[in-house]
């Protein structure tokens, strides 16, 4: 998913020629061309693509930048790898956080206090992904380090903040706001910033950077259950600060490569071109418009075990229970799931993405629902050893459908909307299940439920495949029947998007 972002380097590549000449027929295809392997593709499926790559025109893209790929580039991967770890791995352990609140701020008497509390870890994952289309546009405009830098400095006030917090209401909007959108600004830049030093490894870096989620995912548990025992949650969170501050350094490190897109601005402005901050081109695609709302569908249960298991197992098991090593192992499965599945899409012809994410979010809600079956422990492992396999699995494939489908150049906003949007079920889904659990007595409910949002999505999703092959059979039609005026007024009208993807949909090779 959020590898894609890193895109936004050919954001920084478009020149005054390419801005000039924006309209929806030239941007889509060029984005494949500059991929080989796919064009290679699309000339074996039928000829009709390498066709109308021939109308357009490669030239104006891609002034030459030679990527380093490598040198400073390391430091470079590993302060975005921290980055990704400190954000994700704390969010990934609010279970953790969310037992210690429960015992700090609540009493027993109140009758919504799973509810309450779920908030604080709901709200501030949401607004992480609520301010990434935001933070796209800042990133753009201020550079990757000051963006970076600002971000870490408001998460570790925020943080701070939160840790002389006395009651629910104001954590809301320290830890739930202030905390969550400084971690939004410094996440984003750290993935933009990857596209200036590498090209060809980019898939690696990405890879290595993401899995920083899950290294911290497996340790960051532990570390906190016993800092909470030792010091106590405000302490916890003044320690946690510290991560924060070490984020704040990491931006430092952001030396931009690539000029900044000063081509797109218009003379005296300090701003972009409203085409440029809103880019309307990702809408034409029918299959985009399907995957930025099939995808939220589908997770309106994803963030529920991370901040309820912890409870339910305590609840089920006893305190005494091992909660962390779940956590430490979806943190596994899915650092590891993401060097799989990343490599399957890249390498494996044929494989069908979309069909790729539909299993994986799938797997995700039934082990939701496995949760309240397990009456012994070693149940729930194997559940969160396959849950973080397919959590690895539909992260790192997210970049590459957004990519299918709206091509290199749109690649960027397709993501920071996409994330935008899941902000919403990323912040629902939680208090819903606290909700169900203060009524009910039980997570069991809560947890069944979790598992009914990915079959709705993953339903709308694999529509997808259907409408890019529909399209691509259009157009081959097109193609045979007749001028290539047809072809391109075709394209116009439709948008002409997702062609590698329509490609593969209609590969009679396809794996999936
Ligand atoms: N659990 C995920 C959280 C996440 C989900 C979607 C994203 O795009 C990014 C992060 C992780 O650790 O990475």
């Amino acid at each position: 998913m959020t590898e894609g972002t890193n895109m936004t380097d050919n954001e920084y590549e478009t020149t005054e020629e390419t801005v000039a000449a924006e309209p929806a027929e030239e941007t889509p295809m060029k984005s494949f061309e500059t991929r080989p392997d796919e064009v290679e593709e699309n000339n074996e499926n039928g000829g009709s693509n390498g066709a109308i790559q021939e109308q357009v025109p490669v030239t104006a893209e891609e002034p030459e930048f030679e990527h380093p790929e490598g040198g400073w580039g390391w430091v470079v991967v590993l302060a975005a790898m921290w980055c990704n770890g400190a954000v994700f791995g704390i969010q990934n352990a609010f279970g953790i956080l969310f037992m210690a609140l429960l015992k700090e701020f609540g009493s027993a008497d109140d009758a919504d206090l799973r509810f309450k509390t779920a908030w604080v870890g709901s709200l501030s994952m949401g607004m992480i992904f609520f301010c990434s289309p935001i933070v796209s546009v800042f990133t753009d405009l201020l550079g990757c380090r000051v963006t970076a830098m600002g971000g870490a400095a408001v998460g570790l006030v925020g943080l701070l903040a939160s840790s002389f917090v006395k009651s629910l209401g104001p954590m809301y909007f320290t830890y739930g706001i202030v905390f969550a959108t400084g971690c939004s600004f410094a996440y984003q830049p750290s993935l933009v910033i990857l596209g200036h030093y590498f090209k060809k490894r980019l898939c690696l870096v990405n890879g290595i950077v993401t899995a920083g989620s899950s290294a911290f995912t497996v340790t960051l548990p532990f570390i906190l259950s016993s800092l909470l025992e030792k010091v106590g949650l405000q302490n916890t969170m003044r320690i946690l600060s510290i991560l924060m501050f070490i984020l704040m350094l990491a931006g430092l490190t952001y030396t931009p490569l690539l000029p900044k897109p000063v081509n797109s601005k218009k003379p005296g402005s300090c701003c972009p071109p409203m085409s440029k901050v809103f880019n309307v081109s990702i809408w034409k695609s029918l299959g985009y418009r399907i995957w930025v709302f099939g995808i939220p569908a589908a997770l309106y249960g994803y963030f529920v075990p991370y901040v309820h298991l912890m409870k339910h197992v305590q609840e089920r098991f006893g305190e005494d229970a091992n909660k962390e090593l779940l956590l430490m192992c979806i943190g596994i499965t899915s650092g590891v799931g993401r060097l799989i599945f990343g490599q399957v899409a890249d390498y494996v012809h044929g494989v069908n993405k979309v069909y790729l994410q539909v299993s994986s979010v799938m797997v995700i809600g039934v082990m939701s629902m496995m949760i309240p079956l397990c009456h012994v422990f070693g149940g729930l492992i194997a559940v969160c050893l396959l849950m973080g396999l397919f959590d690895g699995c539909f992260i790192c494939i997210m970049a590459p459908i957004a990519f299918e489908l709206v091509g290199s150049q749109n690649v960027s906003q397709a993501i920071g909307f996409l994330l935008g949007m899941m902000s919403v079920p990323m912040t629902v889904g939680p208090p819903i299940a606290g909700f169900l659990r203060d009524r009910l007595g039980s997570y069991d409910v809560a947890f069944y439920l979790a598992g009914i949002p990915p079959i709705v999505g993953g339903a709308m999703l694999c529509l997808i495949p259907w409408v890019e092959a529909r399209r691509i059979r259009r157009e081959q039609e097109a193609a045979t029947d007749g001028t290539q005026e047809q072809m391109l007024k075709f394209k116009r009208d439709s948008g002409g998007q997702g062609d590698a993807l329509a490609a593969k949909t209609a590969d009679p090779n396809s794996v999936i």
